[in-house]
């Protein structure tokens, strides 16, 4: 993070508790697995998100406990009201707008492992360019990042067909490749050797290696 590049945004993501978190890789899975695998997850997109030139301030929406050995001054870890999705995202997007109401705002999902810095910092150059933007995610239908430039109004409409909606909702489309990192949001095990052959962060890494170690994944 740097407070050298002009416009500076703020990223939110939203991280669910990790009980319940990614249910969807379950299958061979123990809960206490796909909880690892969770977190590890948020705290790549996370990491990538902090070490982005364009970006100097990341919130986190997340139930207390969480991230809990998340232990840097730099980001800003808040509450989940315990509304859902698009509950977490209009919170964290209101702490933005009252912290700091000259930043573009960036809400990212907190399920990109394969996230890269320069791929976002291209993103929000891109994303400049438009009052409101969105990144749909790999399969073209859900979205990995929608943002507003300073001054708009940001309100989330994550969910099943995401895409269409941030798009009928007034959200400009950035070009990014689909095989970039920031598209690939990963919900199932076909997903995960995808993020995988991308490239995952360290955190997701180690998780897999340990799950891997005793041979609890393929
Ligand atoms: N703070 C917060 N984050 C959420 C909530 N629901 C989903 N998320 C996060 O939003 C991102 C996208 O969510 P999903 O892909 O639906 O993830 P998920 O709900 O963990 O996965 P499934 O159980 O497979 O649906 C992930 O980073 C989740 O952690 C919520 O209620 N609160
Ligand atoms: C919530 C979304 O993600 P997912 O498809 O990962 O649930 C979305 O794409 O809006």
């Amino acid at each position: 993070m740097t407070d050298g590049a002009d416009p500076r945004w703020t990223v939110v993501v939203p991280v669910k508790g990790s009980v319940d978190a990614k249910t969807r890789l379950g299958g061979e899975l123990s809960d206490g697995d796909r909880a690892r695998i969770a977190v590890a997850f948020a705290r790549d997109t996370i990491a990538a998100a902090s070490a982005a030139l364009r970006v100097v301030h990341v919130i986190v929406v997340t139930e207390p406990g969480t991230l809990a050995d998340l232990d840097d001054p730099d980001i800003l870890v808040i509450d989940d009201p315990g509304t859902g999705l698009n509950g977490a995202v209009r919170f964290g997007i209101r702490a933005a707008q009252m912290g700091w109401r000259h930043d573009g705002v960036a809400v990212l999902l907190g399920d990109l492992p394969a996230l890269r810095s320069d791929d976002l910092d291209e993103a929000l150059a891109q994303a400049l360019a438009h009052p409101l933007s969105f990144v749909p995610d790999a399969e073209g239908t859900g979205t990995s990042m929608i943002t507003a430039a300073p001054g708009s109004d940001l309100e989330p409409l994550f969910g099943p067909g995401s895409a269409e909606a941030h798009r009928a909702a007034g959200h400009r489309p950035l070009g990014i490749d689909p095989a970039s990192g920031l598209r690939r949001d990963v919900d199932t095990l076909d997903a995960l050797a995808e993020a995988e052959a991308l490239g995952v962060g360290a955190f997701t890494q180690a998780a897999l290696a340990a799950i891997r170690s005793t041979e609890r994944i393929a």
